[in-house]
């Protein structure tokens, strides 16, 4: 299993960046609701998650010449009036390492925080190792004490090799209704893949793994399927219309970032679909960890078009319209309703 080594240090960087990220959720959500619109703790989380996974990677991966595509970087913190809020990040990524209890280290300097976090600079490419980074994917689910993910992939020669999800607020019971909403069995997944070895599940605090994969459902009408919460993000009345094409019966759960990717690989729901708004060029970081612990698990990532995704261009990802992902027998019937409801939509 050629990435062993760096699969079980993205577990380790992830599950930390996890901690750390909770832990600012926690103390968000007990604050007064005038808090919870200041975005002030989604980023010291995002450079906090940021830091701890670009320093467990180099640290475990030591020997290796490192390249990573993140979703930050440090120009605004480097700023005059960002510097109470890198003070907070250095507290916060040394605690976290301090109650981690796992080893011995010194503290990170500001200097050390803010390199690490630029050490995520890279455009990827088509050539040699690179890993991909969203430290936090969902950043509005995060504000509003919803879904969110720290998702770490890593390309070899432009193409997934593996992926890593941590979701710190999704059940690993099924979330296939939007009853998990009020789950309080909110004790976090994490799931990871590498290339031709499948996708495992396991317990965000637990170290007790377990293989999954997508349902095998060929009924539309039994299917359910994810997409955005956020109206924002994809349209809702365009996927809405490919479920009535389809013949899909129940509503769409709604869920915050790739832990979408994580719920459809263990066979929660069937479908995902997200089309972006007119304009909008999708990151390599929202989608890189999350397609190969779906396709990993047997399913099928495409753009509305049928291609697979290409990772191999940089930052971007040049898709056809929008994502749509399931199991390959019902990839034909969802591409025909797919194809006919864009046909409708642009004629009316
Ligand atoms: N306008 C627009 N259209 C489409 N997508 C957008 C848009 N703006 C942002 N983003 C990206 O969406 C990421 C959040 O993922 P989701 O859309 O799956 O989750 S959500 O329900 O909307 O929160 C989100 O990831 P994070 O920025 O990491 O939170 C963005 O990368
Ligand atoms: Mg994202």
């Amino acid at each position: 299993m050629p990435y062993n080594k760096e699969l079980e240090a993205a577990k380790k960087a992830v599950s930390r960046a996890a901690r750390l990220c909770q832990r600012v959720q926690e103390a968000l959500l007990q604050s007064d609701v005038q808090s919870k619109s200041d975005k002030t703790p989604v980023t010291v989380a995002d450079y906090g998650s940021q830091v701890l996974v670009s320093f467990v990677l180099q640290k475990e991966l030591s020997s290796e010449s490192f390249s990573m595509v993140a979703e930050e970087d440090s120009g605004d913190l480097r700023k005059e009036e960002s510097s109470e809020t890198l003070r907070r990040i250095t507290e916060l990524v040394n605690d976290t390492l301090a109650t981690d209890g796992s080893e011995s280290i010194n503290a990170l300097s500001q200097e050390d925080v803010l390199s690490f976090i630029d050490s995520g600079k890279s455009d990827g490419g088509s050539q040699g190792r690179h890993w991909v980074l969203d430290p936090i994917d969902g950043t509005k689910g995060f504000l509003r004490g919803g879904q969110y993910a720290i998702a770490l992939g890593m390309l070899d020669e432009g193409k997934v090799v593996l992926g890593v999800l941590a979701c710190p607020n999704l059940p690993i019971t099924s979330v296939a209704s939007n009853d998990y909403l009020t789950s309080l069995d909110k004790i976090g997944s994490l799931f990871f893949a590498q290339v031709g070895e499948g996708t495992y599940m396991q317990s965000l605090y637990g170290s007790q793994s377990s293989k999954v994969h997508v349902t095998g459902t060929e009924n539309p009408e039994e299917a359910s399927f994810f997409e955005s919460f956020e109206a924002a993000h994809t349209m809702h009345d365009l996927t809405s219309l490919i479920a009535k094409k389809l013949g899909v019966k129940v509503p769409p759960v709604r869920i915050d970032s790739q832990a979408k990717y994580g719920a459809l690989s263990r066979g929660d729901g069937a479908i995902y679909m997200r089309f972006p708004h007119k304009g909008y060029r999708e990151k390599i970081w929202d989608h890189a960890a999350g397609c190969i612990v779906v396709t990993e698990a047997g399913g099928v990532v495409t753009d509305a078009a049928g291609h697979p995704l290409d990772f191999s261009k940089g930052k971007h990802l040049d898709v056809d319209t929008g994502i749509i992902v399931t199991n390959q027998k019902l990839m034909p019937a969802l591409l025909k309703a797919v194809r006919e409801s864009l046909q409708e939509k642009s004629s009316l």
